[in-house]
């Protein structure tokens, strides 16, 4: 298998975890610079890619042109760089392609219980909390459970969640994620944190989920990397491979 963006925080990890895996082999490693189209020819099934939003695209098509499967936790997909993928793998019926906003199990569940929840409430908040590295507000995986809530919320009728905000600073109610407001934290000294709040009168329910290390996403990246090959097509989220 092939890692790219393999000198990033998370590239790193997946070198150090796909080497610590007896069942898999790593045959190239590859970051910024560095030409994708030599992937295939490396003997690589499948390709890991953390690297960065600007480059995911143009990587995964790459890949996919080369008859590689593909396991993408790099963020910033929207439906039009997704549509396309899914275009180039209607040519290569037998590839597979997962883009995942987050690989940690605990925070795929935090997703699925929320998404479950939502039609309960009355109002539903999103907040992540990120290291100040990070270079996409609001994250992949605020954006995921935000749409997923969204779309819970529609299958049960809801409508607008309630809020009298008429004057407010730029920014204070927070990112508008089909309907659900999302609110980004940047502080030194977390990794990747994510609650979702969900209020009735009288009564709130938090979900709450922490990385508070990168291995975190290594048991979902393994997990994908090993069953990607089963699965062809584009999927978009872990919780499928988890039959959540
Ligand atoms: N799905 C998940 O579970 C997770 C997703 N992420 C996402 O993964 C991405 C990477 O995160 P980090 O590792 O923290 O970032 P990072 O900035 O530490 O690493 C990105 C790496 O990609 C390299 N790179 C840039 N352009 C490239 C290209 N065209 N080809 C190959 N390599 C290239 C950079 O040189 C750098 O080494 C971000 O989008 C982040 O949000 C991060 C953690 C978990
Ligand atoms: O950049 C990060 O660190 C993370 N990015 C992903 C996201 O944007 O959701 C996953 C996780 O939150 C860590």
């Amino acid at each position: 298998m092939a890692v790219l963006g393999a000198s990033g925080r998370m590239g790193r990890t997946v070198v150090a975890a796909v080497e610590a895996a007896p069942d898999l082999d790593l045959v190239a490693v590859l970051d910024h610079g560095d030409d994708v189209g030599r992937v295939g020819a490396t003997g690589a099934r499948v390709a890991v890619d953390f690297t960065v939003p600007s480059a995911t695209e143009a990587n995964v098509r790459s890949l996919v042109a080369q008859g590689v499967h593909a396991v993408v936790g790099t963020t910033g997909w929207t439906p039009e760089s997704l549509g396309r993928v899914e275009a180039d793998l209607a040519a290569r019926p037998g590839v597979g392609v997962l883009v995942a906003p987050n690989f940690a199990l605990g925070a795929v569940l935090a997703m699925t219980f929320a998404a479950k929840a939502a039609r309960w409430f009355e109002s539903v908040e999103v907040v992540e909390l990120h290291h100040p590295d990070k270079v996409d507000a609001p994250s992949g995986t605020a954006r995921h459970t935000a749409e997923a809530v969204a779309r819970a919320r529609r299958a049960a009728g809801l409508g607008a969640m309630p809020d009298a905000t008429t004057t407010a600073l730029d920014g204070a109610r927070g990112a508008d994620v089909d309907g659900v407001r999302v609110h980004a934290v940047r502080l030194r000294g977390l990794v990747a944190h994510e609650e979702i709040l969900l209020g009735n009168a009288g009564e709130q329910l938090t979900i709450r989920h922490d990385s508070f290390d990168r291995v975190s996403f290594m048991p979902g990246v393994l997990h994908a990397v090993r069953t990607v090959g089963d699965r062809p097509g584009l999927t978009v989220g872990l919780e499928h491979y988890l039959d959540l």
